[in-house]
């Protein structure tokens, strides 16, 4: 039997989605592998091997080959545009990266500062809007930034828009719309392309409802 194919999936909110596509693609991983502390998981009678990856590390797996197809946002490939394939749109864990603060705060000093932990897409969409900014990076609770007077703007993800309510912030614009995608290591296209385009195959199917 040639060598499995790896996926690098990612744990936390994405996963049970991702997971319940793949199954209904034919690849039974398992609604509930995240819950188990194991990092590796073998699935030998589908000829699969699955990685546990944090969501943010998914591409780099990827990118050096140590997983030939791995699931990741949209807000991680842009922020980190690696050497990986994006080859289809999941369209799964839906949300989007925004511009947000305080109400009423026209950006007007110089050099405003905007807390992330997208500096490269902020810096981007600053850049394009003409505005030299200074980024302050932070990991977490983005929110808190400008609540204490530490940012001006932060970019970060809204979904149902709660977190943004809840701490009184508005959003000013949005940047992009994100869902989660599937990607492929440019080598393992080649050298496992059945298995991979079969794979995309399926997944396209259900995501279009003509799946068998
Ligand atoms: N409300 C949301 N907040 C953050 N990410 C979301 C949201 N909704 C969907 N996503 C997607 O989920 C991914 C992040 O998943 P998750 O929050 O599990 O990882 P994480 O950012 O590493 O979390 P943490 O650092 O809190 O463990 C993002 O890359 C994004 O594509
Ligand atoms: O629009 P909402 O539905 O409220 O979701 C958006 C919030 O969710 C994420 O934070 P997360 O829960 O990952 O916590 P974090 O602040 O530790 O990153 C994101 O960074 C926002 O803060």
């Amino acid at each position: 039997m040639s060598k499995p194919l790896t996926i690098a999936m990612p744990k936390g909110r994405i996963y049970k989605e991702a997971a319940a596509l793949m199954e209904k693609a034919g690849y039974s991983l398992g609604a509930d592998l995240d819950d188990s502390r194991k990092l590796i998981l073998e699935f030998p009678d589908q000829n699969i091997r699955v990685m546990m990856a944090k969501p943010m590390d998914v591409v780099t797996y990827v990118e050096y080959g140590a997983a030939d197809i791995g699931i990741a946002g949209k807000d991680v490939l842009l922020e980190q545009d690696r050497d990986v394939y994006e080859v289809l749109d999941l369209k799964i864990s839906p949300c989007y990266v925004a511009v947000a603060g305080l109400p009423d705060q026209p950006l007007s000093r110089i050099a405003p500062k905007i807390a992330t932990k997208y500096p490269k897409v902020a810096s981007d969409y600053f850049r394009e809007q003409g505005e030299q900014i200074e980024i302050i990076p932070l990991n977490g609770s983005i929110e808190l930034a400008p609540l204490i007077g530490l940012a001006d703007r932060i970019v970060d993800i809204v979904s149902t828009g709660r977190t943004l309510k809840e701490n009184g912030l508005v959003e000013y614009e949005k940047i992009a719309d994100i869902t989660s995608r599937l990607i492929v290591n440019p080598v393992s296209y080649r050298l496992k392309s059945t298995e991979i385009e079969q794979m995309v195959t399926n997944l396209s199917e259900v995501m279009e409802g003509t799946r068998p």
